[in-house]
Order: structure tokens, then C-alpha cells, then sequence
């Protein structure tokens, strides 16, 4: 237990308030200090000690930057948000997401800083909480998102609020950015974690299909209806439906689904009894919802029903920080414990390079493949694709907006291997083809 010698030269820790937190900490079993208005530890709980290296070292004189970032100067100084100085503008508790360094490899933390006040309300220490983030990973993980670059972290912080609420959730990003690895992960971060996570797959569904697949049916409700059948709804009860590609329900269906969000009630087909649906909705596109409301193709009731958390999921081109750790990751789990696999330098800087159209998942199907050519275990430049040709605005064939006209003609493999060589989704190929006439 720290006393107070450790802060000879501090007068503002020996304020009995801060001496009562100083012992309220110990009982805490998340990561505490209390810091003086000069970043110096105060005070640490043996969470924080356990954190941070061993129940040896106190951390008492210390510079909190210097623990948690390895940092010579204070946050904001090296470019990043420093909660003590947002703490003393507010007057009030301020919340961050950062990224801190632990003995076992960097992850994340969500930092809350409260202000403590003497009689003349003055500042004279703070108290800060840490909690750290488990949706996602900011060192080379087996499985889940993995992610360090401040467009992610932004969306993670999002989600990390959102995820304890029953708000519906909206995600928006190109296709392979992550919306459904997103959608699980708000999920799990929720109340509801330990019941059902059901996916619901919005295109390519007829609107009877999309009817009877969502809201079950009743033995004889149609011609091949031979048994009662629950929907994907009912399935949902108590967890979350996840409706991917909500961009693709068409219109008469909006009505539906408009109805059941706003009533919490749903009809099987086929019946006419009514029951209750209790489940948390998150929804994705890849399409611009609120162009397609302008012009009358989506439902203007029913985004305003969805959309009242939207997360923006960044394309891999725009973050480029997320690369290597991606990378890293998906080499992990290309070997599965029964092979080493890495990457040489050159090869990074080509991965580094590329525009990535297909976002992580062509970046996952690239490594998957070049890992089957590299018969030591390294990757090279040479097992990756060709390094895309300069930039040229008005012939990218790999331009995420490229019409597959141009690509589908010279192409003799499978779909499968054309959604591949695409990056992207099989899903995504069977959409994009129906949009441009080729199916
Ligand atoms: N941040 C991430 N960390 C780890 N894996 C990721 C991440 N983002 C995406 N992936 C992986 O990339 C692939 C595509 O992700 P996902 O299916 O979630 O994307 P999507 O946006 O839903 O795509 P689509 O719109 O085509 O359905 C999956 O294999 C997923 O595991």
C-alpha cells in the first residue's frame, strides 16, 4: 500500500480527499492512479501494478505518459487526445480510447480521468480508471477484429459505447471492411452476448422468400410448406439479428420490416396470431442509404429507425497503420499452430502499397494464397500478386467502383475464384453481377 512519503515535493497528494482515494483504490479490481496536475502517479492499485509490469513496482513519482505510452512528453504533445488536459477544460470526466503498451504487447484502453477539487475548487489530482478493450486486438491476434490506426480505434470507440444500449446499430462501409466481424462484435459487447447472433443475408432474397425466412411459416402456408417452420426472428429472441445488406430489401419488404421494428410484433405466414420479437438490431450496407431515400428507393420511416448509431467502417486504403498487423494476424491464423509463417520486408511494402478495392478480405485471400507458395514459411514479393500499375483515374480495373464488364470477359475460372481474385465476397460478386446485368 503506497503512503504518502512517495509524494514528497507533491503537496496537492497529501489532501485528505486524495488520501481516502488512495485507499478506495485498493478495493478496485480495474486498473486505478491517482495522478497530481503534473502526470506524476500518486497512487496505483495492484490492478494498475499488474497491468502495467509487477506488484514489485510501485510506479509512485512516475509519469503516467511514460508507463502507458512510453512517451518522454505528455499525450498531446506526441499527437494524441490527453484526457487530463480535455478533464481540466471540462471540469468534469473526460473518456478516451488509447492504445497503451503492457508487457504483453500494445491493446487497448479505454481511459476515464475525473478531476478531484479542494474547497476552492481547484484541481488538485485526478483519478484515473482504465478498462481494457476486448472487442478487438491491437497486437497480431488468432481470431476477432484487429486493429491499431486512429480510423479504426474511432470505430471501435463507437461501438464500445454503443454496444451496452439497445440502440439499433447501422454500419456502413465497402464491402470486406468488416461490418459482420463488427456486427458479432457489438454483440458480444452487450447485454445480450450470451444469447443468439443470427445473420440475416438481405440480397438475393425474393420478397416471399425474404417473408417466410424472416418471420417463419405455418405448416400449409404455401405450395413446399409441409412443416411449421420458426423464423430467423424468432431464432433471434433474447440476442441479436444482424440484417446484412439492408440496402437490398426491396420496398414492399421495407414496410414489413418497418412494422416489426416499430411494433416489436411479427405474423408468421400463414397465421394470423401476433408475437412478441425481443432482439437487438444492427443493420449494414455497403450503399448510400440516404442517396437511395432521395430517390425513393429506400424507405425514409425505416432508415430513420435504423440509423440511429451509425458506424462508418474506414476502407484498408485509408488506414494503412492497420496493415501490418493485419497481415500478422492472418499469417497466425493461415498457419493454425502448425506452421510459422512470415513476411520479408519487401513483400510488406508491396501489401503496404496496394490500394486493397476488396478491403481486409482480399487482403486475408491474398495472404491465404501466397502462403500456400511459400515453401519455407516466408513470404515473398514474388507469391503475391502482380504490384498494381500506377495510378490511372480512367482505366483501374481493381477501382472499387470498376464495372466487372471489364474484368468478367477474359475471366474463365469459377465464381468462387473470380470473387476471389476480386476481394470480394461471393455474396458481393452474385450482387455486383445482377447490378450489371451479367449474371
Ligand atoms: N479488422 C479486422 N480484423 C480482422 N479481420 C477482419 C477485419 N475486418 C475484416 N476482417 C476479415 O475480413 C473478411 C471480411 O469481413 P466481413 O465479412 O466482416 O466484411 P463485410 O464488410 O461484412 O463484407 P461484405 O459487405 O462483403 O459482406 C472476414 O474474413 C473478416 O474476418
Amino acid at each position: 500500500m503506497p503512503t504518502h512519503t512517495a509524494t514528497r515535493g507533491q503537496p496537492s497528494a497529501r489532501h485528505p480527499m486524495v488520501q481516502s482515494l488512495i485507499s478506495f483504490l485498493e478495493h478496485e479490481p480495474q486498473p486505478m492512479i491517482v495522478l497530481d496536475p503534473a502526470y506524476n502517479i500518486v497512487a496505483a492499485n495492484l490492478a494498475y501494478q499488474r497491468q502495467f509490469g509487477s506488484a514489485e513496482r510501485s510506479f509512485i513519482g512516475e509519469k503516467c505518459y511514460r508507463i502507458s505510452h512510453h512517451y518522454d512528453v505528455p499525450c498531446d504533445q506526441a499527437g494524441e487526445h490527453c484526457p487530463m488536459k480535455r478533464a481540466q477544460e471540462l471540469r468534469g470526466p473526460d473518456r478516451v480510447l488509447h492504445i497503451h503498451h503492457t508487457p504483453r504487447g500494445p491493446e487497448h484502453v479505454a481511459v476515464e480521468l475525473r478531476p478531484i477539487f479542494d474547497e476552492a475548487g481547484v484541481i488538485t489530482a485526478y483519478v484515473e480508471r482504465l478498462e481494457v478493450v476486448r472487442s478487438a486486438a491491437a497486437r497480431p491476434s488468432d481470431e476477432g477484429l484487429v486493429g491499431c490506426s486512429p480510423a479504426f480505434s474511432q470505430a471501435l470507440e463507437a461501438l464500445r459505447r454503443v454496444a451496452p444500449s439497445t440502440l439499433p446499430v447501422l454500419l456502413l462501409g465497402e464491402s470486406g471492411t468488416g461490418k459482420e466481424l463488427f456486427a458479432r462484435a457489438v454483440h458480444e459487447a452487450s447485454g445480450r452476448a450470451a444469447g443468439p447472433f443470427v445473420v440475416v443475408d438481405c440480397s438475393g432474397l425474393t420478397e416471399t422468400l425474404f417473408e417466410s425466412e424472416l418471420f417463419g411459416h405455418e405448416k400449409g402456408a404455401f405450395t413446399g410448406a409441409t412443416s411449421r417452420k420458426p423464423g430467423l426472428v424468432e431464432t433471434a429472441q433474447g440476442g441479436t439479428l444482424f440484417l446484412d445488406e439492408i440496402g437490398d430489401v426491396p420496398l414492399a419488404m421495407q414496410v414489413k420490416l418497418l412494422r416489426l421494428i416499430e411494433s416489436g410484433t411479427y405474423r408468421r405466414v400463414g397465421s394470423v396470431d401476433t408475437h412478441h420479437a425481443a432482439f437487438r438490431l444492427v443493420a449494414a450496407t455497403h450503399k448510400p442509404l440516404e442517396r437511395m431515400m432521395a430517390h425513393g428507393e429506400f424507405r425514409q420511416d425505416l432508415y430513420y429507425r435504423i440509423s440511429a448509431f451509425p458506424i462508418v467502417l474506414p476502407p484498408l486504403r485509408g488506414r494503412p497503420e492497420d496493415i501490418a498487423l493485419l497481415v500478422h494476424s492472418f499469417l497466425r491464423r493461415a498457419g493454425a499452430g502448425r506452421r510459422r509463417l512470415t513476411v520479408d520486408d519487401d513483400a510488406l511494402a508491396q501489401l503496404q502499397r496496394h490500394p486493397w478495392p476488396g478491403n481486409v478480405r482480399e487482403l486475408r485471400n491474398v495472404l491465404e494464397r501466397a502462403a500456400l507458395f511459400a515453401d519455407d514459411g516466408v513470404i515473398r514479393a514474388g507469391h503475391l500478386p502482380a504490384a498494381p500499375a500506377a495510378p490511372d483515374p480512367g482505366r483501374n480495373r481493381h477501382a472499387p467502383g470498376a464495372t466487372l464488364a471489364e474484368v468478367v470477359p477474359g475471366f474463365s475460372g469459377t465464381r468462387k475464384e473470380l470473387a476471389a481474385r476480386l476481394g470480394v465476397s461471393e455474396r458481393t460478386l452474385y450482387r455486383r453481377l445482377k447490378e450489371e446485368g451479367l449474371s
